[in-house]
């Protein structure tokens, strides 16, 4: 189809900063999905490990994981004490802004997710050497909550823009809809008033509304909100007409579609699926044919700087802290960028890039540095590793391109380095005997396919049954409970237990709305199946016992249904936490790595280390 060949998002600079943005190629309606769906890295108790580190790495430390998102909002929370993911794409370069927030993660995409295609494509947990090598977290979705237009940059909802939301001296989220509401009755007050009130009282009840309305009602907003408001009342239908107040008093927040094309950079080329690779996990796929020498993707950069230090776990013997660590490579390290002559590491936060598998001589993109304008990638390039946290990844962007033509479908493949290709046979061909006085547990992405999978569904046991669950996994339920409509339930001991219902049953059309108010990381909890009705056709729906509440205080939700409960993998219990797992960085090719950021003269060396 034709939508498929235009690109859906671009990256390019933003609107607001000299930063990253990200643009929509298409109008989007609310509630559709934005891009590819990508790969969350989970990194664990990376602060907990790190304390030993100087203030100034410290600091580094520090903004880098200001580019990352919180564990809760990407459904990696039950991982550690401390998570914090790692992703790339839209989800990592789009910016904020406190007025016009258009799309936002949609949790239930990562919280419900499954892993179907991968459990059927013959990858065996078991005993596959890719266990733990690769994550369990992915697609992670960006959900329009407004109607976009064409052009028109992405604005994500960072908690931290609620800083600024206080801010009286420019307009916030409110203010705009509340003005674009106010302004609909202005049209229909004037619309019906204004010819028999003539021109001079029409204008003089404009001017009472702006003021003297406006301080009564606005208060401590009354400037900010008046600032979005013309000058007669005459312009009040044009400012409807561009889609609102936000964006007639913002229009550089919109580009034109001819300066996307040529200056921009698709970000949806690629889509995940498995990889033909044995073992490999999950795959980029070419959305569309891309011609040799075009951009699969842009990979800004993100320095991590002594990544090997900060990316070292230690493991002390509990009963004897004198005794040295065990060393443990944090799971990201499969996902970053080294150069031996360099201690530090990148993340590339590209979209998809995470994706890309190694292809040895079968790679089919290599690394070149941006060539676009707005992205200073001299200035980086020439910057030393102590300055490198100071730029900005819109300075920092490298460029996935295309060696040969590549058809929609196939996959790409990079070429990770004949270190990690040696390292990655010396692990298969050591797997088998690494592991074998290990027992090895299913995680809980097997479990769930029992009772989420495509082809089979069937109910979860209620805590009476029998059930298949190892020690390794616990349940979880998406629990949104309506306080207001309490029953009591009385017990056999003369006790009772308040029962709620789960939020209403979503209505046809409401669906996405009701049930994702549910859905959410902060109202995932451990709970007790005590009930079960329904069958596999009607759907089966459950009375559930949170484990959160305090002690003593007993309750139950009622309603609540099949596909908000799912297994969860114990806090370091997945295979990422694995001793086992294979634990390999990407190699960053001599061609395109800059000398400045060479600051290792005799280079890196392993052995020094573990
Ligand atoms: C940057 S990730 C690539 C995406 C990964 N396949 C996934 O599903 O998330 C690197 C990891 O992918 C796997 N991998 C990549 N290329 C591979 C290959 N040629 N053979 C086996 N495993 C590969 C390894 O587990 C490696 O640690």
């Amino acid at each position: 189809t034709t939508t498929s060949q235009e690109c859906g998002i671009y990256l390019a600079e933003s609107s607001t900063d000299h930063v990253l943005g990200s643009y929509a190629g298409r109008t989007y309606n609310r509630d559709d999905p934005i891009g590819s769906s990508d790969a969350i890295v989970q990194f664990v108790d990376i602060r907990i490990n790190n304390q030993h580190l100087s203030e100034q790495d410290a600091t580094h430390l520090e903004s880098f994981l200001g580019t990352c998102w919180s564990g809760d909002a990407t459904a990696g929370m039950n991982e550690a004490e401390e998570v914090i993911s790692a992703v790339g794409g839209p989800c990592f370069s789009s910016t904020g802004h406190v007025g016009m927030i258009n799309a936002v993660i949609y949790q239930p995409s990562t919280l419900l997710r499954t892993d179907h295609d991968l459990l059927t494509s013959g990858y065996d947990e078991l005993t596959s050497p890719g266990r733990g090598a690769f994550t369990y977290y992915h697609n992670l979705t960006l959900l329009a909550v407004d109607k976009i237009q064409e052009g028109s940059e992405i604005f994500l909802d960072f908690g931290a823009e609620y800083n600024q939301y206080d801010d009286v001296s420019k307009p916030n989220i409110d203010d705009y809809r509340k003005m674009d509401e106010a302004m609909e009755k202005m049209v229909a007050f004037f619309k019906k008033h204004g010819e028999s009130l003539g021109e001079k009282a029409a204008s003089e009840v404009y001017e009472f509304m702006k003021k003297d309305v406006l301080d009564l009602t606005a208060e401590a907003r009354a400037e900010a909100a008046r600032s979005l408001l013309p000058e007669t009342y005459h312009g009040l239908q044009a400012i409807i007409d561009v889609g609102g107040s936000a964006l007639h008093s913002n229009p550089e927040v919109v580009k034109d579609m001819d300066w996307l094309r040529k200056e921009g950079y698709c970000q949806d080329n690629l889509v995940p699926g498995v990889s033909k690779i044995e073992h490999a996990g999950r795959a980029a796929i070419a959305a569309r044919d891309i011609k040799k020498g075009e951009v699969v993707a842009p990979m800004p950069l993100v320095p991590i700087v002594k990544g090997r230090d900060v990316l070292t776990m230690l493991e002390y013997d509990e009963g004897d802290e004198t005794k040295p660590p065990i060393k443990y490579k944090q799971f990201l390290t499969n996902y970053v960028l080294e150069h031996p002559k360099s201690s530090v590491l990148f993340f590339p936060a590209g979209p998809m890039t995470s994706y890309i598998n190694h292809g040895g001589k079968k790679a089919n993109v290599k690394m070149a540095w941006s060539t676009k304008l707005w992205s200073d990638v001299q200035a980086a390039q020439k910057a030393s590793v102590d300055e490198l946290p100071f730029f900005s990844a819109v300075d920092m962007i490298v460029d996935l391109v295309a060696t040969r033509n590549i058809k929609k479908g196939e996959e790409v493949l990079f070429d990770y380095g004949d270190d990690w290709a040696k390292a990655w046979d010396e692990h298969v061909k050591h797997w088998k005997e690494m592991t074998k006085d290990v027992k090895l547990s299913q995680s809980a992405m097997v479990l769930n396919e029992i009772y989420h999978g495509a082809d089979t569904i069937q109910p979860f046991p209620t805590s009476s049954e029998d059930s298949l669950a190892g020690d390794n996994v616990q349940l979880m339920c998406h629990l949104l409970y309506d306080e207001d409509k309490i029953e009591r339930r009385r017990n056999q001991d003369g006790s009772r237990t308040k029962v709620y219902p789960w939020i209403p049953h979503p209505v046809t059309g409401e669906h996405r709305l009701k049930t994702d108010l549910a859905v959410r990381g902060i109202n995932r909890m451990d709970c007790i199946i005590e009930e079960r009705t329904g069958d596999e056709k009607t759907g089966y729906k459950y009375v559930v016992r949170p484990l959160q509440e305090k002690a003593g205080l007993k309750i139950l939700v009622k309603n609540v249904p099949h596909d908000v409960i799912r297994y969860v993998d114990r806090p370091y219990s997945n295979p990422q936490h694995e001793g086992h797992a294979f634990r390999h960085s990407i190699r960053f090719p001599d061609d395109v790595f800059p000398e400045a950021w060479k600051d290792l003269k005799d280079g890196y060396n392993e052995r020094d280390e573990l």
